[in-house]
């Protein structure tokens, strides 16, 4: 697939040592706060498609929902969320949300069920341009004529997820947060979308593109954030996801190339740790092949071959 990247001004987004903790009750009304992410750090330049990776429950979600302004009432958030420099607070996320900020969110049940689809997609009264734009995008993921007076209960999985990323290919934002766009598209469709994406980076907006079909993402991406219970384990170059494990940084993100079928299929031993037990320092040591005794202190992340990496044995 092809690739222009012109990212070179500072970044659009960046988020700095973000934490999301959930206030809970236990039985007998007893309260604490379970931290779910901690020491999350991501950054993206306009023209650029920055890929999350990482298992189930790593934070990917949240992330984007945190810079959405999209948390529910009981998490609450500590570090920094900056978009163009400027710190941002729960109120400038609503503002920009739909406008400079678009969600293509991970569950298709974020579409309006009472609304028909073409309304839905293009907002109420629509310019004749718009119902234009509208009807090329849509032609582009074959969603046809009719599907606009449809409701999002007669879609199919596939068909609404093509419907969620017209809307944000359409939204005219400069970041999309783009929350697992492809499952139950078939693999045409998949790589129409992330094409799609790439077109949007080369026209200059930023790109957060959270997946779990990495090897797609690595084609498209120009960098890949890995994810590990809730924290930013490497942010790397995604030819070096290309070039296998000795180009990668952290042993958990080798360890995630080793786990793709066409590396093998091999499993990582282990769990990631639940958010109620974490271990103390690095979150990867107890599933670690390098780990040592100084692994359970603080670990910061730090600029290692052209990327980051948040272990202190990685060379
Ligand atoms: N409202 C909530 N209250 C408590 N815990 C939550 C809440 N929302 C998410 N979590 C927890 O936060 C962690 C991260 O969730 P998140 O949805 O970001 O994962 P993810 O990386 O997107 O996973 P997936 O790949 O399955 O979509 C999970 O352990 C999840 O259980
Ligand atoms: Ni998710």
């Amino acid at each position: 697939m092809e690739r222009k990247s012109t990212a070179v001004a500072g970044p659009v987004l960046e988020v700095k040592n973000l934490s999301v903790s959930f206030r809970m009750y236990d039985r007998g009304l007893e309260q604490y706060d379970l931290k779910v992410i901690s020491n999350l750090n991501l950054d993206v330049r306009p023209g650029e498609i920055v890929a999350v990776a990482g298992s189930s429950g790593s934070g990917k979600s949240l992330l984007a929902h945190a810079v959405m302004g999209l948390l529910p009432e009981n998490a609450s958030v500590e570090g920094e969320i900056s978009y163009g420099g400027k710190l941002l607070e729960q109120k400038d996320m609503e503002r920009l949300r739909g406008k400079e900020f678009a969600l293509v969110p991970q569950s298709v049940t974020f579409l309006d069920p009472s609304m028909k689809v073409g309304p839905q997609v293009t907002g109420p009264r629509p310019s004749r341009e718009r119902r234009q734009r509208q009807r090329e995008v849509f032609d582009r993921f074959h969603l046809a004529e009719a599907v606009d007076r449809l409701y999002p209960f007669q879609l199919s999985g596939g068909m609404a997820r093509r419907v969620l990323v017209s809307t944000a290919v359409l939204s005219g934002a400069s970041l999309i947060l783009a929350d697992e766009p492809t499952p139950g598209m078939d693999l045409e469709m998949a790589l129409e979308a992330l094409q799609c994406f790439r077109e949007l980076a080369d026209e200059g907006r930023a790109v957060v593109l959270i997946t779990h079909d990495i090897d797609l993402a690595f084609q498209v991406a120009d960098r890949v954030a890995v994810f590990y219970a809730g924290t930013t384990v490497e942010t790397a170059p995604s030819g070096d996801f290309l070039r296998g494990p000795e180009a990668l940084r952290h042993p958990y993100s080798k360890a995630l190339w080793n786990a793709l079928p066409q590396n093998g299929f091999q499993p990582v031993p282990g769990f990631q740790p639940y958010a109620k037990a974490l271990p103390k320092g690095c979150l990867y040591a107890p599933r670690c092949p390098w780990r040592t005794e100084e692994c359970g202190g603080e670990i910061p992340m730090r600029e290692l071959r052209g990327g980051m990496v948040r272990c202190i044995h990685a060379t």
